[in-house]
């Protein structure tokens, strides 16, 4: 027994972070940004019941929680998200529909496939921006993350945009496939994609703009090239939207499209964002539009966020700089 005393459950590998003066400094910035831009600060519990995430169908797995029994019976779980938590504190404090702005820093805690090394904890910073509807809301949350990029401590950092939008009409478009569909788009399978194009009977129109999609990320240019071979009007719709939005950027730099992006959450409707460091595989930003959420808590307004991964970008800022040492 006496080693134990010594060792850390697998859960735990990685979570402990030692530059934490690091982690403050990038917090504190973040936070002031944050501040600047009129988001409020909450912190929000540490549990929620389990129902919060399963009933909505957000695609949270309860295998994926840590979670106990109360003394009520009920299932309760460490908080896995901040969203969804969050959507229902507007909906039961915000009796007007009014614009709210919140922001947060805290971990979330998702089980991960063990023996891969990877912790379950992670520390994230993050916006929600309540009924700031359309193109103004993306807009403002496209805008701070680039207010932000010079304070991460990282060089290199793209942020690529996709639609939700166009990957459901995609789903609904191969109809039972669409599973198949994601895990192929999920890693970008090349030759996964040839071949489920070969054994399926799509149009001839589909099949190109598939087997286009692993390796669709790019400038401008791909996107208005990827519009010209669409007919499809929910398709074409979501790309104009994208199209749209980023022409009433002002700052365009460090953003590029990703067409073939698939949702890191099930509750993304339109806009996503994923931001990327080249020292980091994982992505150190991520967010997008979720329009359908906050009407499940019967308050018909839409929405939009994103967070930072501190555990990403500190990893990230480790590597940059051993990277400068070689
Ligand atoms: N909650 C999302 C990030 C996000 C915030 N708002 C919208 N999306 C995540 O954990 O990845």
């Amino acid at each position: 027994m006496e080693e134990f005393k010594y060792l850390i459950p697998e859960e735990s590998i990685d979570a402990i972070v030692t530059n934490v003066s690091k982690l403050r400094e990038i917090e504190n910035s973040l936070r002031m940004i944050f501040a600047k831009n009129n988001y409020n600060e909450v912190l929000m519990p540490s549990f929620e019941y389990v129902d919060l995430y399963t009933q909505l169908d957000c695609g949270f797995e309860q295998e994926k929680m840590f979670q106990y029994i109360n003394h009520e019976g009920k299932n309760v779980a460490m908080r896995c998200d901040f969203t969804i938590p969050l959507a229902r504190f507007y909906s039961t404090n915000n009796y007007d529909n009014e614009v709210a702005r919140y922001c947060y820093f805290g971990k979330v805690y998702r089980k991960e496939i063990m023996h891969k090394g990877r912790s379950s904890e992670f520390f994230q910073g993050g916006v929600e921006l309540i009924n700031k509807p359309g193109i103004d809301g993306d807009k403002e949350c496209l805008n701070m993350i680039q207010e932000s990029l010079p304070h991460l401590c990282l060089k290199n950092v793209l942020v690529e945009i996709g639609s939700a939008r166009f990957f459901n009409r995609l789903c609904t478009l191969v109809d039972d496939k669409a599973e198949e569909l994601t895990e192929i788009l999920k890693l970008r399978d090349i030759s996964g994609m040839k071949k489920f194009v070969a054994n399926n009977d799509f149009n001839d129109e589909l099949n190109n703009l598939l087997l286009k999609l692993p390796t669709a990320f790019g400038d401008i240019t791909l996107l208005d090239a990827a519009i010209k071979g669409i007919s499809d009007e929910v398709l074409l719709k979501a790309l104009e939207r994208l199209k749209e939005l980023y022409n009433s950027l002002d700052n365009k730099e460090s953003i590029i499209f990703d067409l073939g992006m698939v949702p890191a959450m099930k509750y993304y409707t339109g806009l996503m964002i994923k931001g990327y460091s080249d020292k980091s595989a994982q992505p150190i930003i991520s967010g997008g539009r979720y329009d359908d959420l906050l009407p499940r808590f019967n308050k018909n307004v839409g929405a939009i966020g994103f967070c930072y991964h501190m555990n990403h970008i500190l990893k990230a800022i480790d590597k940059q700089g051993e990277d400068n040492d070689d």
